[in-house]
């Protein structure tokens, strides 16, 4: 793939060691492994290392997901989803060398303030819808995208830093563990999915960002799956959202994918239009 500079025509040929790393403090733990803060000790360029224990990758059987995974990964190259600008591994790791995020997990953000306001949540719609257009160019869907699964940069822009845990809700879905809060109906019923799937999710998240918790939420997740299943959407009156922001939801949450709004008319919606900050989607 020809790249676009001289550095990255260096990246991506090297083979890398840890020895070319020093790593720092580490940033958070997921359940293939953990993510640390590192610095390329010649370029002195920070990144994120993402260690995954090979034992792991045999216990869950994901090692050719995981690979399909991160030729995606590499090949995709958007402002709004994180780089994967290569790998390597030892006898008993693989570390996945990743773009690094300054500002963290954007739903610790969502937990702090509680919910975004409409013009935080219209950005980072913005984005996302964005991030998957790009993505559907390339025939890549179900980036199982949940907020603990977006990132900010150091300007608080948005990042899809996702693609190893695709492999993983892949097989999470099957075994149905973890929430379904973010999955569509024909998810939910392990039928055949297609891209409008992320639409739906979209319209989960718009909701999410504009009053802190999933629209779906119940005690249980048979609760969740009933209420996915009859979309029982009703909109709280605190905080109060304007009608172009219910509108765009009610226009994604819908059973039927095909009449789900399409990427484009997500970017072209009202309430994108008067609230999104194009600049914070570069
Ligand atoms: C293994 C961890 C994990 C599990 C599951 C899914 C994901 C993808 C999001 C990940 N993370 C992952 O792959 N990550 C790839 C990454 C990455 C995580 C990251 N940054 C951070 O995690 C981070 C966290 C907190 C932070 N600070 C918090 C306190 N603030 C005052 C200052 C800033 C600053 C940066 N950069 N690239």
């Amino acid at each position: 793939m020809a790249s676009q500079n001289p550095a990255e025509e260096e990246n991506s040929k090297r083979n890398w060691s840890l020895q070319d790393f020093e790593i720092g403090k580490p940033l958070g733990r997921g359940k293939f492994g953990r993510v640390y803060v590192a610095r390329e000790v010649k370029s002195k360029f920070v990144v994120a290392l993402k260690v995954i224990f090979k034992e792991q990758i045999d216990k869950y059987r994901i090692n050719h997901q995981l690979r399909r995974e991160m030729e995606i990964q590499t090949s995709l190259r958007h402002p709004n989803i994180l780089r994967l600008y290569g790998w390597f591994h030892d006898t008993e790791r693989v570390f996945l060398i990743l773009e690094y995020a300054h500002k963290g997990e954007l739903y610790k953000e969502m937990r702090k303030k509680g919910h975004f306001t409409e013009k935080q949540a219209a950005t980072y719609i913005l984005s996302l819808t964005k991030a998957l257009a790009y993505c559907h160019e390339k025939h890549v869907i179900h980036r199982d995208i949940k907020p603990e699964n977006l990132l900010l940069d150091h300007e608080g822009r948005l990042k899809i830093g996702d693609f190893g845990w695709s492999v993983q809700s892949k097989s999470k879905r099957h075994t149905m563990c973890g929430t379904l809060d973010y999955l569509a109906p024909e998810m939910v019923e392990n039928k055949a999915h297609d891209y409008a799937v992320d639409n739906w999710t979209l319209g989960i998240l718009c909701y999410e960002f504009l009053f802190g918790a999933p629209p779906f939420e119940a005690e249980s997740q048979a609760d969740t799956f009933k209420r996915i299943m009859k979309v029982d959407l009703s909109f709280p009156s605190n905080p109060s959202i304007s009608l172009d922001a219910k509108s765009l939801i009610s226009r994604l949450l819908v059973k039927d994918s095909s009449r789900r709004l399409s990427l484009q008319k997500i970017m072209e919606h009202p309430w994108i239009i008067k609230n999104a900050d194009l600049t914070g989607t570069y």
